[in-house]
């Protein structure tokens, strides 16, 4: 029987627009997962949510639909490690996807060959307390010291207060580092103000990447009209500029889809493609964010 949705979450937009922006040729989704279907692809038993379905033939559909050329999919906490799902998807792209995994320390070399050549690229470390229980420092440092060896790179999800004690743990990883969704900075709080400096400061220092993704998720006023357009999410905005501003050969872009945990709005996944407009203002901007540094970091060697 197939387990059911969490209650009051809601699914992916089924219609999404075609974006008022003609994106880059080679532009990559560097941050989407996919979700089952779990008849397939059952979910893990540890999860704290319990997704919709969104398989590899969806997130294609919508990949083609909005322009872009490639995915990087990430395993989502709803399949804890076991990345068959985002495995098969990867497969199914050919060279158009890689994957960043979720293991666990007593992974072997083997398994970890075997995952590279799969096509994966990295792994997540989770520290959003709503998604994972603990995440012990121990065991991901082993993780990243096996790792390290394949040229992969640590993907880390936390929240923006957590930053501080959690530094100097990623100061230390051997390994490349990547955040997402900016490091979920408090929009309400300036974005000149202490804790996005902070975040900018430890970017800086440790020669972070940073996924400008997520405004659906970090917005306090919702989706508003700007430039009489509608759906940017205008607090977010400056977060995301900043970072562009400050980081042009460090950025990355992804779509988050199938969105996992929204409960209030569903993001039209071709107005997000639009609100890129907002914060990597110049074409040259977008072609790094969302073609150069995409292809360098996942897909190295290619000119782009
Ligand atoms: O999709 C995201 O990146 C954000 C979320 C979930 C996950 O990443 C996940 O379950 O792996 C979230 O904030 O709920």
């Amino acid at each position: 029987t197939l387990a059911p949705k969490t209650p009051g979450w809601l699914d992916w937009y089924q219609d999404p627009s075609v974006p008022a922006l003609r994106l880059p040729a080679g532009a990559v989704d560097a941050h989407c997962h996919v979700f089952g279907p779990q008849a397939e692809f059952a979910f893990a038993p540890e999860r704290k949510y319990t997704p919709c379905d969104g398989g590899k033939d969806q997130l294609f559909a919508l990949r083609d639909h909005l322009g872009l050329a490639r995915n990087v999919i990430v395993q989502a906490t709803c399949h804890g490690a076991d990345n068959s799902a985002m495995l098969d998807a990867v497969r199914a792209a050919g060279d158009r996807a890689r994957g960043v995994a979720t293991v666990r320390s007593d992974i072997s070399e083997k398994e970890l060959r075997q995952l590279d050549a799969a096509g994966v690229r990295g792994v997540r470390f989770n520290f959003v307390r709503r998604l994972v229980d603990a995440s012990p420092k121990d065991a991901l440092r082993t993780i990243a010291r096996k790792i390290a060896p394949l040229g992969w790179h640590s993907v880390l999800y936390f929240e923006s207060a957590d930053l501080p004690e959690l530094e100097p743990f990623f100061a230390a990883l051997p390994t490349p580092l990547v955040v997402d969704h900016m490091g979920r900075p408090d929009v309400g709080k300036p974005v000149d103000g202490p804790e996005f400096t902070r975040f900018l400061r430890f970017v800086d220092h440790n020669d972070v990447w940073v996924k400008v993704t997520c405004p659906e998720r970090l917005t306090v006023t919702g989706p508003a009209a700007l430039d009489g357009e509608q759906h940017a999410y205008t607090d977010v905005v400056p977060f995301g500029r900043r970072v562009v501003e400050e980081f042009p050969d460090r950025v990355l872009w992804g779509t988050d889809w199938p969105h996992p945990n929204l409960t209030d709005h569903m993001p039209d996944d071709g107005l997000l493609v639009d609100h890129i407009r907002h914060v990597a203002v110049t074409a040259e901007q977008r072609h790094k964010l969302l073609v150069a540094n995409p292809t360098r970091l996942y897909w190295p060697g290619e000119d782009a």
